[in-house]
């Protein structure tokens, strides 16, 4: 048994390598899901499991010597809850009257170990809190379970490792412990202001995530050059024994063939056999495609990794190659050793000038891509015309590709509806898809601000309020004018049956008409999340009207400078006033003030033209874009950088209906012709 306690220096010693080889898995998981690595979530994943083993070993330590050790004191549970309480009156000195007797006490074990046994889950509670969001009851139940896991180790005595208890269980324990949970989880709240929204980064992560990385790519490549070495030393391992012998002094003869069979094997091979990927690919969900995210044909793969050969490689092959003959057949060593007994020195010049040449367009290349923050391509890719993108990101632009013009979509509407899927069905699918994303971000019910215009984009704003409603999100809907006066159908019937629902059930829905910018701003003040459904693909002109004008601008504000109340970010409003936020074109998702709520724009966001992509003043800013049916041309344009991340919510199949409007344009044309 002493063996076991003299490992715990060992133990303790080695927590950070486990905690490492904990989040190493969520390292690749994280790569493999978003693909790219948010460093502040690694961090947070890497420190919490850092603290549950120290916190683990706190509670075990210190071991008895041995076995079947009796501690007399740990072998009847302690049930009575605060007899910690009694236990500290009846034994200090503590007089509450008395203050000489405050400052001793602090120093009494009762003390020190009720506060110890508070202290020991805070940081439980702060991880729940900031990293889970997990609420206070769930927070409440889970540090109940954790401390209830720590007693009932000790109580078993390490679940049988131990004959008896060797220590105590006890209720008190868990009370504090479960306080101390309580206790984190409310003092990590002023700091939820400063840390960045986790969630944030997460989003932050996927879309940097969709981009194929340098270091994603250069990962995949190193898997597959181990791989390739690693078979190539196999391979020349069992040349060897199999040959030893036979091919007198040259026992590596052949083994360069072997070397480049396992390169071809695993760069050409492969790739072709799994349609445009490697190994390495595979893993890190890279994909080889053509540069518009077409699957590649067999000789694009040949070309792309053959020229990576002869610009890399080739120079070595002919330097290295002839030198090793060099050195076995002759004992000298070294990289000029070879070159001039070799016949072909003049071809190793050729390929090193070409090498040389390589060098410098990657060079290139890598600055050009890093100051346009395009994706960077290497000159094979440019001739083989061939790109590695992500899984995700090849998803995402074959999705892009449909891009339909704004006529083209309200055209499809028209032939959807004929096939039996009317607009309002179109309208309450699109409403709830746009209310998920809401409650994906915030899950737990928190109010939330829909800001619904008089068109049927406010329809879809409508309906999700219902939705988010229902599920007990107190939501509160702003409109222009009551549902009665509102003119677009099936915009208008929809406000009706929603208002009639509320009413009816009681829904925690209420609706703002006209609101003056104070009421707005008080409402927008405690928003968890803002919903825009203003305008939608409807809006045209150079100027927001109002009062869509003043609402965007209310939600703008409460974006960038924060919660008015605090009288915190004075530079920052004065940037947003200045329209500084407008004008930035270098970041997908721009800062927003701590506490900001989550901005989700309905189809494309309001001021941005569906069509064009030019934004009129103001221009609604969002972190999140639900787009309907297809994704519209204006939504790529620079000043889309609006829209945050674009989601698309496809609401039907439109591959038949699609075709449908394509053979009636076509139609048209001809007998136009
Ligand atoms: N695609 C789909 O599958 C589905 C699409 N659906 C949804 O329908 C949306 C399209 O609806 P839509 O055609 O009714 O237009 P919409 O965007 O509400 O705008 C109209 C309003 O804008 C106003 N307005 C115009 N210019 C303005 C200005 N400069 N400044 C201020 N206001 C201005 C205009 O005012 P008015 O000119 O009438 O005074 C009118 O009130 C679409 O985006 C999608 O969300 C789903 O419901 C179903 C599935
Ligand atoms: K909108």
């Amino acid at each position: 048994m002493n063996v076991y306690v003299s490992d715990i220096t060992l133990a303790v010693a080695s927590f950070p390598l486990i905690a490492l080889a904990i989040t190493l898995p969520y390292l690749v998981y994280q790569y493999r899901k978003a693909g790219s690595v948010p460093w502040l979530r690694t961090f947070a994943v890497y420190s919490f499991a850092f603290y549950l083993l120290c916190a683990y070993f706190l509670v075990l330590l210190p071991l008895p010597a041995d076995r079947s050790v009796v501690v007399p004191y740990a072998q009847t549970p302690q049930l009575v809850p605060f007899s910690f309480v009694r236990e500290f009156l009846a034994e200090t000195t503590f007089s509450l009257g008395d203050p000489a007797t405050w400052l001793p006490t602090l120093r009494d074990p009762y003390v020190y170990e009720a506060v110890f046994n508070v202290l020991l889950l805070v940081p439980l509670g702060m991880y729940l809190r900031y990293y889970f969001r997990r609420t206070w009851r769930q927070t409440l139940l889970i540090g109940f379970l954790v401390t209830l896991s720590f007693e009932t180790t000790q109580l078993t005595g390490l679940w049988g490792l131990y004959e008896h208890p060797y220590r105590l269980f006890d209720v008190d324990d868990l009370i504090l412990n479960t306080l101390g949970a309580m206790v984190g989880f409310w003092a990590v709240g002023p700091a939820l202001r400063v840390l960045p929204d986790i969630r944030l980064v997460a989003l932050e992560a996927r879309e940097a995530g969709v981009r194929a990385s340098a270091t994603r790519r250069a990962l995949s490549f190193a898997i597959d050059l181990s791989l390739a070495c690693a078979a190539a030393v196999l391979l020349g391992a069992l040349n060897i024994a199999i040959s030893t012998g036979s091919f007198p002094g040259g026992k590596w003869f052949g083994s360069g063939w072997l070397a480049r069979a396992s390169f071809a094997f695993f760069f050409g091979i492969v790739p072709i056999a799994f349609r445009g990927r490697t190994f390495g690919q595979m893993l890190l969900k890279l994909r080889i495609v053509r540069p518009n995210a077409d699957p590649v044909r067999w000789y694009q793969i040949l070309a792309r990794y053959g020229l990576l050969f002869l610009f890399a490689w080739a120079p070595f092959e002919i330097a290295f190659g002839v030198g090793m003959l060099d050195v076995f057949a002759e004992g000298r060593f070294g990289w000029s050793a070879p070159l001039p007994s070799m016949e072909g020195a003049s071809t190793t010049w050729v390929w090193l000038a070409f090498m040389a040449l390589w060098i410098a367009t990657l060079v290139v290349r890598a600055v050009r891509a890093k100051l346009r923050g395009a994706p960077f391509v290497m000159l094979n890719g440019v001739l083989s015309n061939t790109r590695v993108m992500t899984e995700a990101g090849v998803a995402l632009m074959r999705k892009q590709r449909t891009v339909l013009d704004v006529d083209e979509v309200r055209a499809l509407e028209g032939l959807i509806a004929q096939d039996g899927t009317p607009l309002s069905e179109l309208m309450e699918r699109a409403g709830r898809a746009v209310a998920e994303e809401v409650r994906a971000w915030v899950p737990d019910p928190a109010p939330v601000v829909v800001l619904a215009g008089a068109g049927n984009n406010g329809g879809d704003g409508w309906v999700c309020a219902r939705a988010l409603a229902e599920e007990g999100y107190p939501v509160t809907l702003v409109a222009p004018d009551i549902a009665e006066r509102m003119k677009v159908e099936p915009a208008r019937s929809t406000a009706l049956a929603v208002f009639a629902d509320a009413a009816r059930n009681a829904l925690p829905l209420r609706v703002l008409v006209a609101p003056d910018a104070d009421v707005l701003e008080g409402a927008l003040e405690g928003a968890r999340a803002v919903v825009d459904a203003i305008l939608g693909t409807g809006f045209s002109g150079e100027e927001v009207r109002e009062p869509s004008a003043s609402w965007i601008r209310a939600a703008n504000r409460r974006r960038f400078e924060g919660a008015r109340r605090a009288g915190r970010g004075r530079h920052r409003k004065r940037a947003c006033e200045r329209g500084d936020h407008e004008r930035r074109g270098d970041r997908s998702l721009l800062p927003k003030a701590h506490g900001a709520p989550f901005a989700v724009a309905v189809d494309v966001p309001s001021g941005l033209s569906a069509q064009s992509g030019r934004a009129a003043r103001p221009c609604f800013f969002a972190d999140l874009t639900v787009t309907m049916l297809a994704f519209k041309p204006g939504l790529s344009s620079p000043a889309a950088r609006a829209c945050g991340t674009i989601r698309l919510a496809s609401l039907v199949d439109i591959g038949p209906h699609l075709k449908r409007l394509r053979g009636e344009q076509d139609g048209q044309t001809r007998s136009a012709e």
